[in-house]
């Protein structure tokens, strides 16, 4: 996804809300946008969504897109269910596809029970959780989030993060807006401020020295890889899930490794927390060959 020169204004004599704005989005990346209020973001957004076109400048995007507009309009004629299904044959699936891929997200944000309710009769946050099924369905190359998080429960962000993240790592681009400053700590790969129309990149902030708590579960017959990127600390979980604790930085690359190939790893949740790991083994990035033996200790054998 590239922007170039980009610039926009409403109407002929406007004020340029945007002015000059360059932008490159490559396949895995996980990009931030942040500003004041009123600064442009949303435009932004749209303008990278496709949903609206730049005054000036050129915008090439992904023929696959994906977004979750800041206010998702609910007086649409359709139940959740019938929207999804609607969505997923409007983005070329088949009617059993369609069909699996909606009932899988309507259980994935525990939405299953309304799931024949109009949309304008489900309360804010329902609906929200429906906005982002909607453009969790099909695999898009680029997704863009405008403050998806807002108005969802703990457990929908967790899975919203886990998606974004899921995403990236499997060669998609996520652009996001979030008023959380944590939101995707250690997971961002850039990160720009938007300022009198104009775009300039800034820190990853936090970010870059959170600590990132992966649980994973391993379906497949494989075990999870000796090495890992980050050297990963592994704590095994009852039922045979694993806790890998990465720093920030290492993150991405890490969630790459898991989910490179089918090894049948599935990602329950992920964490960002502020700051070092307690003992600064998630910052050591020599490779669990040069791990010690108390790196591993809780980790029943058959789990690594
Ligand atoms: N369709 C429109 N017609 C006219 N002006 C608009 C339109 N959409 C946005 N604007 C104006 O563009 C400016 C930027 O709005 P935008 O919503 O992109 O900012 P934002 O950074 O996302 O704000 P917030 O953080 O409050 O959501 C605002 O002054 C807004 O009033």
């Amino acid at each position: 996804m590239r922007l170039d020169g980009v610039g926009r204004r409403y109407g002929r004599r406007g004020p340029w809300i945007l002015r000059g704005v360059a932008l490159a989005v490559e396949a895995g990346a996980l990009v931030r946008i942040g500003g004041p209020n009123g600064s442009g973001k949303s435009t932004l957004l749209r303008i990278a969504a496709g949903v609206e076109r730049p005054t000036e400048g050129t915008a090439e995007l992904p023929a696959r897109r994906a977004y979750v507009p800041e206010r998702f309009p609910p007086a649409l004629p359709f139940d959740a269910r019938g929207y999804l299904r609607h969505l997923g044959r409007v983005r070329g699936m088949d009617a059993a596809e369609a069909d699996r891929r909606a009932e899988h997200w309507l259980d994935a944000f525990g939405i299953a029970d309304r799931a024949g309710t109009p949309l304008a009769e489900l309360s804010k946050g329902t609906c929200q959780k429906v906005a982002v099924a909607q453009a969790l369905l099909a695999d898009a190359d680029l997704l863009v989030l405008d403050e998806a998080w807002t108005g969802l429960d703990p457990a929908a962000r967790a899975r919203l993060d886990e998606a974004a993240a899921d995403r990236a790592a499997r060669g998609g681009r996520v652009l996001f807006v979030d008023h959380d400053p944590a939101r995707l700590a250690g997971l961002t790969t850039a990160a720009y401020e938007l300022d009198d129309g104009a775009l300039r990149p800034v820190g990853t902030g936090p970010a870059g020295g959170a600590t990132v708590l992966v649980e994973v579960e391993t379906a497949g017959p494989g075990p999870l890889p000796q090495r890992l990127p980050g050297a990963p600390r592994r704590t095994g979980l009852p039922g045979g899930a694993v806790r890998l604790e990465v720093a920030g930085a290492h993150s991405d690359a890490l969630l790459r490794a898991l989910l490179a190939g089918d090894r049948g790893v599935h990602v329950r949740s992920l964490v960002a927390v502020p700051g070092p790991a307690a003992d600064g083994h998630a910052h050591d990035a020599r490779g669990d060959a040069g791990q010690d033996a108390q790196d591993v200790q809780a980790v029943p054998e058959e789990a690594r």
